[in-house]
């Protein structure tokens, strides 16, 4: 039998992803290559067995509850009827990726943000702290991490009002209320909690990661630097990043990112027993950031400080259960070079050295009018690669 659809091995979207949306027209699907098939029609029509979590689902929470055991039986279904030969069944609820308008793919319940790229955080502690250490004592010990504003997550393709806030310069007097003037972007990856933890049982150990995360999405942590320097102090971020946090519509499963581990960055000194993990890896996930259609940035994913397992098992470490739906972010992705940082403050080094775009314009900050879309890709071994798409948005006048 032919497959029905036969992407290219090199294709990011071939068999080996198939990761999951949520449209605008109510249903969600599953991507494969250029085609999108309609899951809640696939399952209506008995070729694949969510047990209901498909039919008439408006987002992807009710697949995520279903845990591990149906996320494994369900991607081997899919490959068995992508593979399996060409049915005009099948044919009739797919659609071409193009024409599929996309929404966030699952209701966010909690949103935490992680601080966890040690080249990220010793840059802006050198941007926003000059005289104190470079990494505050506590850095090494825990993922550093705030509880962000789940209802202000927006998919890819919502413009992103300019915010208003409170700021003050280091120059200024007294402070002022306007809109920021030092708009700025941070590339991560979202991880999200599929099956919920049990409330009395409180913590999720750190090796079983797996067992309640489904997958990851690219988050862009629009960032009001003003406001955020003038707020943050001491309870940390608060309105300078909640006005606004982009994730792709696409989610990734981690199963196929499992070709894309990697070793994992050395912890010294070593970590407490409840963050040491059995197998300890991260993925290698490149991602690239365009400022205007210009690529300005590569941030490298791998070499992370904290990594996903460490970073759940430390948000539930004080009996804090998980919810289905809840998305935590791994912190800025910053490597080692400037044109390896995941945000602008990084990029420019607060503006004393704006890049240049390919129309000839410079940036320190961003404008009204710009747009900024973040892209990655897993790398296997094998060199097959998994591409997440990409989350984008632009910057409007808050009217
Ligand atoms: O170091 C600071 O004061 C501020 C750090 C950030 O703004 C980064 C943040 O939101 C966490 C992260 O994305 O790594
Ligand atoms: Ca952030
Ligand atoms: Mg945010």
């Amino acid at each position: 039998m032919t497959p029905w659809i036969q992407p290219a091995a090199d294709d990011p979207f071939g068999l080996h992803n198939l990761p999951l949306c949520a449209t605008r027209d109510g249903w969600v699907g599953v991507r494969a290559g250029d085609l999108v098939l309609n899951l809640a029609a696939a399952e209506e029509a008995g070729l694949v067995d969510a047990g209901g979590a498909f039919t008439g689902a408006p987002n992807l929470n009710r697949f995520l509850a279903a845990g591990r055991p149906t996320w494994t039986r369900v991607r081997a279904q899919l490959t068995d009827l992508f593979t399996g030969g060409v049915t005009g069944t099948v044919e009739q609820h797919l659609h071409p990726v193009d024409g599929v308008a996309l929404a966030l793919p699952f209701e966010v319940a909690d949103y935490v943000d992680f601080y966890s790229s040690e080249q990220h955080a010793n840059n802006l502690s050198a941007i926003f702290r000059p005289d104190a250490p470079s990494l505050l004592p506590n850095w090494k010990s825990l993922p550093i991490g705030y509880h962000g504003r789940a209802g202000t997550v927006v998919v890819s393709g919502t413009d992103i009002p300019r915010p208003q806030g409170q700021r003050k310069a280091p120059d200024e007097e007294r402070p002022s209320y306007g809109p920021s003037r030092r708009l700025d972007v941070e590339a991560e990856l979202g991880f999200v909690v599929g099956a919920p933890s049990v409330p009395s049982k409180g913590a999720i150990a750190v090796d079983d990661f797996r067992e309640h995360v489904f997958g990851a999405v690219l988050v862009n942590d629009w960032s009001a630097r003003d406001i955020q320097a003038w707020e943050y102090q001491p309870l940390g971020p608060f309105l300078g990043k909640s006005f606004a946090t982009s994730v792709s519509p696409w989610v990734v499963p981690l199963d196929a990112l499992e070709p894309a581990k990697v070793a994992a960055v050395v912890q010294d000194p070593p970590v407490l027993p409840y963050l040491a993990e059995s197998e300890r890896y991260s993925y290698d996930i490149r991602c690239e950031i365009r400022w205007n259609g210009t690529l300005v940035s590569r941030p490298p994913y791998a070499g992370i400080y904290w990594t996903p397992a460490q970073q759940l098992a430390h948000l539930t470490a004080n009996g804090a259960w998980a919810r289905t739906g809840d998305l935590y972010a791994s912190g800025t992705i910053s490597g080692d070079t400037p044109e390896q940082t995941g945000s602008f403050i990084e990029r420019t080094w607060n503006g004393a050295q704006p890049v240049r775009l390919d129309d000839g314009m410079t940036r320190s900050f961003l404008l009204d009018g710009d747009t900024v879309t973040i892209s990655a890709t897993g790398w296997c071994t094998g060199g097959a690669v998994v591409g997440f798409g990409e989350v984008t948005g632009t910057v409007v006048t808050q009217v």
